[in-house]
């Protein structure tokens, strides 16, 4: 591609001790807790009674009737008590409710270290000779902004470009202060580290084990498509740092008994930006809903927006500190040669496909939108029989495939990896020469986050192109205020070799890439239906005949678009009005309790009172008639 033109703790652990030591100590606590709720108004009634002692006294003849209405009296003050334990429960949540959304308005500083020498910190011995090992002695800027207040147990809402360094900062603390409150397998889990994906879940726990090298805590990786069985057993015997993927720790939440989480202390959400994309939201306020609320809370994002911060509001306490370094400036990518190139819809893989074929002796990532995309290209170059090695990293893989493709990608000289952003979160490219975003990122920010890998690429001279369609070039206005500047390329059409008939031929004939060929156009146009940045990306201004040619079709397939987005809004409508009829349940049993026990202490207390008055009635009658014989007897 030739250049066209230019545009522009310890302190913190001891309260944290007295929040959790061991299982068994906190269960003595929140029992006794309970004892002591429900027994003290009941002791207090009691008492005022027997001082004032008004019944014992006055109605001395009646005492074992009066103290069994006494009992009954007791009973129905229990019911009383309990529904109004029951009420100011519900008034203290709504209080704090209303509290905390009034708080959470409020985020405030973090505290900075005064040092950013990791050998200054006040940890334990073990934990800095773990840093030592691995090699870790200077911070890095949001290390030095965020370990002050992670260590001291406040919340953190922290936001930097990836590879800045925030997954040590969190795992620090967290082994810091589950060391120091000597967390035991007896004492089941103390923290909960939510990620996005299994890749991003296997590099948390490779840095862990590094970090927690020294320190005796328990800690496993709880993963969707593992053997659920067998991380059901690990957890019944106890695991005191667990790193899930959210679906799966939901599905042990509600099915593994046994699983021991009421110690929970820290619960972490790393990239949420990506738990967002991949549609966890509602599994996590489920999560949420679930695991205990007093923990100190710690969200982890390398980009900001409004649906970031509102979901991690809903995680944190109020007066979370909030450090956001995430790059506005280009600094990160200053220095790699970035450009674009713009081919209508029907060219697009007619392009791709030349320029691949002219990579021989290069080796290529090629960001794709989904799966589907990735598994299709995939197999459709090794139909069109390409010269360079094909090598594929997608969600709908195994583990171990993907283990198994990334470890051959990085040892070959030569080869094409297609793959997603959701994939190659949290990896480091090996040597590449250039990296194409056939389909283009969500916004800027994305875009740096996939020039930031070529960035830290070991070949200096690697090179970013972005594909966009003419409809999509208003994609370069979002670059200005970043002051990054991309060169335009142009593929000249006589070297772009026309593969389309073969591709076309393809789909009539090969059934299995026909069907492959119509998932990825689904995906490629539910993706762009999904855009945020409608003014870029709008699904009306696309030509389907011209999508569609790309993945071999003459006529364009006939598809249900599903907008998840819709999906996800409604779910979150679904859950809200969930917990809305849940509180309404609530009030209304606190009521119908209420009415009950007051119809039945009026019931009892007028048939109490009728059966005195009929008694004393009897006795004043009995009296009259003795006073009457006496008289009569005494005339
Ligand atoms: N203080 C430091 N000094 C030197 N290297 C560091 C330091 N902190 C982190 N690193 C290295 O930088 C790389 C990225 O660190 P880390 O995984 O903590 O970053 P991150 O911000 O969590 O990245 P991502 O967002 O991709 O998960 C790792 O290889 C790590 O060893």
């Amino acid at each position: 591609m030739a250049s066209k033109s230019s545009t522009n703790n310890k302190a913190a652990s001891k309260s944290l001790a007295s929040n959790s030591r061991s299982s068994s100590a906190k269960a003595t606590k929140v029992n006794s807790k309970h004892v002591i709720k429900k027994s003290e108004p009941k002791v207090k009634n009691l008492s005022k009674r027997v001082k004032g002692g008004h019944l014992v006294k006055n109605i001395a003849q009646d005492f074992v009737d009066v103290s069994d209405m006494l009992e009954e009296e007791d009973d129905e003050e229990q019911e009383e008590e309990k529904v109004e334990d029951a009420q100011e429960d519900i008034r203290d949540e709504d209080q704090e409710d209303e509290e905390d959304v009034k708080m959470k308005d409020s985020e405030s500083p973090a505290e900075e270290t005064e040092s950013s020498i990791f050998a200054d910190l006040n940890i334990s011995p073990s934990t800095k000779s773990a840093l030592a090992q691995m090699e870790l002695s200077i911070m890095t800027e949001i290390q030095a902004k965020i370990l002050p207040s992670l260590l001291s147990g406040r919340d953190v809402f922290a936001v930097a470009d990836a590879g800045a360094g925030k997954t040590i900062a969190y795992l620090l603390s967290v082994v810091e202060k589950l060391s120091t409150l000597n967390f035991q397998n007896g004492d089941g889990t103390g923290t909960i580290i939510l990620a996005p994906t299994r890749e991003s879940a296997h590099q948390i726990q490779s840095i862990l084990s590094e970090l927690a090298a020294n320190h005796a805590q328990s800690f496993a990786v709880i993963l969707e498509g593992s053997n659920l069985r067998s991380e059901a057993e690990k957890l019944q015997k106890g695991v005191n740092i667990v790193i899930a993927t959210p679906d799966r720790l939901l599905q042990h939440l509600k099915t593994t008994e046994g699983f021991v989480y009421n110690n929970l202390n820290t619960l972490i959400i790393d990239q949420i930006d990506l738990i967002i994309d991949n549609r966890f939201e509602p599994i996590i306020q489920e999560i949420l809903d679930i695991l205990p609320a007093k923990r100190q809370g710690i969200v982890i994002a390398t980009s900001n927006n409004k649906e970031i911060k509102s979901l991690a509001q809903v995680v944190l306490r109020a007066k979370y500190a909030r450090v956001d370094i995430s790059s506005r400036d280009n600094s990160a990518i200053e220095g790699v040669e970035q450009g674009y190139v713009v081919c209508e819809s029907d060219k697009r893989f007619l392009v791709l496909n030349s320029f691949l074929k002219k990579s021989v002796g290069r080796k290529v990532v090629v960001f794709l939108s989904s799966c589907n995309m990735v598994t299709f290209y995939g197999e459709l170059l090794s139909y069109l029989e390409h010269p360079v090695p094909v090598f594929e990293l997608n969600g709908n893989q195994t583990q171990q495939e993907r283990t198994i493709a990334f470890a051959e990608f990085c040892a070959t000289n030569v080869g094409v990896l297609f793959t997603t952003d959701v994939v190659m979160r949290g990896i480091e490219l090996p040597s590449v020469d250039f990296v194409l975003q056939f389909d283009p990122p969500t916004n800027a920010k994305d875009y740096i986050q996939r020039v930031i890998k070529v960035s830290k690429n070991e070949n200096q001279d690697c090179k970013s192109v972005m594909f966009l369609l003419p409809s999509e070039v208003r994609f370069l206005e979002y670059f200005k205020q970043y002051n990054i500047s991309l060169d335009q390329y142009d593929f000249a059409s006589n070297r772009v070799s026309n593969v389309q008939s073969q591709l076309e031929k393809y789909m009539v004939t090969v059934y299995h890439l026909n069907q492959s060929s119509k998932n990825a156009y689904r995906s490629y146009l539910q993706s762009y239906a999904n855009q945020s940045l409608k003014q870029v990306y709008n699904i009306s201004k696309l030509d389907l005949v011209k999508v569609a040619k790309a993945f071999g079709f003459t006529v364009p397939p006939k598809i249900n678009i599903d907008f998840s987005t819709k999906k996800v809004k409604q779910a979150l409508k679904e859950i809200l009005l969930k917990k809305q009829e849940e509180s309404d349940a609530k009030k209304a049993i606190v009521e119908k309790l209420q009415n009950k026990a007051k119809s039945a202490i009026t019931r009892r207390r007028e048939e109490k009172l009728q059966a005195i008055v009929a008694e004393k009635l009897a006795n004043k009658k009995a009296n009259k008639r003795v006073g009457k014989r006496v008289g009569k007897a005494r005339k």
